[in-house]
């Protein structure tokens, strides 16, 4: 049923939730637009509709072909209690639900979009502005155009939801497998958070999975701190080199985005030719189940990650607490994993990249469950600080809508226990 948001705008129909709130096609003076609807007990948090009216200029501010734009900011509807932000219309999917698809992008695929995107964090990273929370869900496609289009969304909005509530601490909202080092060990977040963040995107376009994630988030934002991206195999020297700089742990190693942007964009012509890399799975055609277990196969029995019933990778929402209008399970608290356990035992728990058709001995399939999307938000206040860690992860569960997902302990990746479960 339409709906009238402002004076200005009618809502249609719904294009697409998330954790702060759902986004519907709708119409504007100048035509079709999409608008994101806050959740209503945030939008019912009055200083957070101050602050999205603070920032009111920051967000309706930024231009870039690369970046979706925000055309106007609707605080009110009937019982005031809205807060909307109306956009640009992107028609096309999201970077999340087209790698699913695909399941690995060819590099020069994966890089031309990651270059597109790299434009624009420059400008608004010129801007004064930190996105604060890249990924691919952030990422949308536009496949109207001959050749397609990569927009980053939800500018600022991270930072508005994140924002202490009354003046006290807040923590570190974000999601771990894109989470710089930096931002775990309690450091303002700062331009390069959205390098490191977008560099792991591109590692996950090309390997399917993300280069520190699985199992407990704990465990995940620990492996963001200590521990070092594997080479992917096959992958081009310079790409690769380039990609460390901006993983590296120092977020002063790391290019800023315009040089990034040029960088990738200089790689592109020598990729042209290349396939997906070879990781040593066959990429089943629908990018669903893999039922023959030739990929399942190569999966660690003992990955928490690979249970049955374990989500496969943690892509995170922005804000706590379940979505009154979606069907998400309610958040849930628990502990961050102490020193000793994020040090990961006597194991360590990074991945290894074996070798094509070296499947690890003792290993399983992957349950359907396992393979579910789940969505967390975390809060991260000071958890690495000096070695000790202390403060709580705070994480609303919930699976999405069924899509299978690219688990981070996907075909081809060994990821010895790191079990942290609650
Ligand atoms: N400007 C847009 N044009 C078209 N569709 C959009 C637009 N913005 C969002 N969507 C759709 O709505 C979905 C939900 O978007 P939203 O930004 O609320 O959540 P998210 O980024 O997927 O997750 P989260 O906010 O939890 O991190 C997107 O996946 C996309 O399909």
């Amino acid at each position: 049923m339409a709906r009238n948001i402002g004076s200005h705008y009618t809502t249609h129909r719904v294009l697409g939730r998330g954790s702060a709130g759902t986004v519907w096609l709708g119409e504007g003076p100048s035509g079709p637009v999409a608008v994101k609807v806050l959740r209503e007990d945030l939008a019912a948090d009055p200083d957070l509709a101050e602050r999205f009216a603070h920032e009111r200029h920051t967000l309706l501010g930024l231009e870039h072909p690369n970046i979706v734009g925000v055309h106007d900011l609707v605080i009110g509807g009937p019982d005031a209690r809205d807060i909307a932000l109306v956009m640009d219309l992107v028609r096309g999917p999201d970077l999340r639900s087209h790698l699913e698809r695909e399941r690995r992008l060819r590099p020069h695929a994966a890089v031309a979009i990651v270059a597109e995107v790299a434009g624009g964090l420059a400008v608004a990273h010129a801007a004064g502005i930190v996105h604060r929370d890249v990924k691919p869900e952030n990422i949308l496609l536009d496949t109207t155009t001959p050749r397609t289009r990569a927009l980053l969304t939800d500018f600022g909005v991270a930072k508005l939801i994140d924002e202490p509530r009354h003046g006290g601490k807040g923590g570190v909202v974000g999601t771990p497998d894109y989470m710089a080092p930096e931002i775990v060990e309690g450091l303002p977040p700062r331009a390069a958070v959205d390098i490191y963040a977008l560099i792991t995107v591109l590692y996950e376009l090309l390997a399917g999975f993300t280069p520190f994630g699985g199992g407990h988030p704990g465990a995940v934002l620990r492996r963001q701190v200590t521990e070092t991206a594997a080479e992917l195999p096959g992958i081009p020297r310079d790409l690769w080199e380039l990609m460390q700089q901006c993983l590296a742990k120092a977020p002063a190693s790391r290019l800023r985005a315009v040089e990034l942007a040029s960088r990738l964009r200089e790689l592109l012509p020598a990729l042209e030719e290349l396939p997906p890399l070879d990781l040593g799975d066959p990429a089943p055609a629908d990018g669903a189940g893999r039922a023959d277990g030739a990929a399942e196969a190569a999966v660690d029995a003992t990955d928490p990650a690979a249970a049955p019933g374990t989500p496969a990778r943690a892509a995170v929402p922005l804000v706590r607490g379940a979505a009154p209008d979606s069907e998400r399970a309610t958040h849930t608290r628990m502990r961050v994993p102490d020193a000793d356990e994020l040090a990961g035992g006597a194991h360590g728990t990074a991945r290894v990249i074996r070798p094509v058709g070296q499947p690890r001995a003792g290993s399983a399939r992957h349950g359907a469950a396992a393979r579910r999307r789940r969505r967390l938000a975390v809060t991260a206040a000071g958890l690495l600080g000096a070695g000790a860690l202390g403060g709580w992860l705070l994480f609303s569960g919930g699976e999405d809508d069924g899509a299978d997902g690219l688990g981070p302990a996907g075909p081809g990746v060994e990821q010895p226990d790191d079990s942290g479960a609650p």
